[in-house]
């Protein structure tokens, strides 16, 4: 019924969940915890996110919420599709500052866990994209943070020549300036 798949990155899972299809179309499970608690992943999800981006090569990222109100994000791309990412941004991690990528679009259905320690980001890969994404913690602007999108090494798949940012993407700080507030192992 869902398929949970390793990424480089442990902790990062790609989810896919399973399409019961027939002749009006297809049915799927986006999110149930009991099957989610039996794959080993207890998340208590308060708040869900939607957004729309007009353009191809709308970049979001690379963002966090600090502690004491860190996020675990479930993503999915309703409409159009994405590449979505995940930093490893916990000090004293093995894999700190590696980052792992995934397209999920509405037609693949995939779904990426980004746990709390690592900053998120997505690029749309076509125009008229929807996100949609579960949080574990609720909007907190005062630990909302960013990290520049092009200062961690990512290979994003770029449809345009420079991406489509907001004014706080634009201004955030480098990756190499960053200093981390998690912790290896922190709830
Ligand atoms: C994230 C967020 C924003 N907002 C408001 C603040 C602001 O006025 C407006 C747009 O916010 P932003 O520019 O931060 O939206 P956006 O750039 O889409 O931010 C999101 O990016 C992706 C990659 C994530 O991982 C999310 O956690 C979130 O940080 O929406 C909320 O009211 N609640 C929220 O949870």
């Amino acid at each position: 019924m869902l398929d949970v798949k390793p990424t480089s990155l442990p902790g990062v899972l790609l989810l896919v969940p399973r399409r019961f299809g027939d002749a009006r179309g297809w049915f799927t499970e986006t999110w149930n915890a009991q099957r989610m608690a039996e794959a080993g992943l207890d998340l208590a999800f308060v708040q869900d996110n939607h957004s729309y981006s007009a353009e191809a090569g709308t970049l979001r990222g690379l963002h966090f919420q600090k502690p004491p109100r860190a996020q675990d994000k479930l993503v999915r791309c309703t409409r159009g599709a994405i590449f979505d990412v995940a930093v490893d941004a916990r000090r004293g991690s093995p894999t700190y500052g590696q980052w792992t990528g995934a397209e999920l679009t509405a037609e693949n259905g995939h779904q990426l866990l980004v746990p709390k320690g690592f900053l998120h980001g997505f690029v749309t890969l076509v125009a008229d994209t929807e996100v949609q994404y579960k949080c574990t913690d609720v909007y907190a602007p005062d630990c909302d943070g960013a990290v520049l999108w092009n200062s961690c090494g990512i290979d994003w798949p770029l449809p345009v020549a420079s991406p489509v940012l907001s004014d706080k993407d634009r201004a955030a700080q480098s990756f190499a300036d960053f200093v981390t507030p998690f912790e290896t192992g922190q709830a």
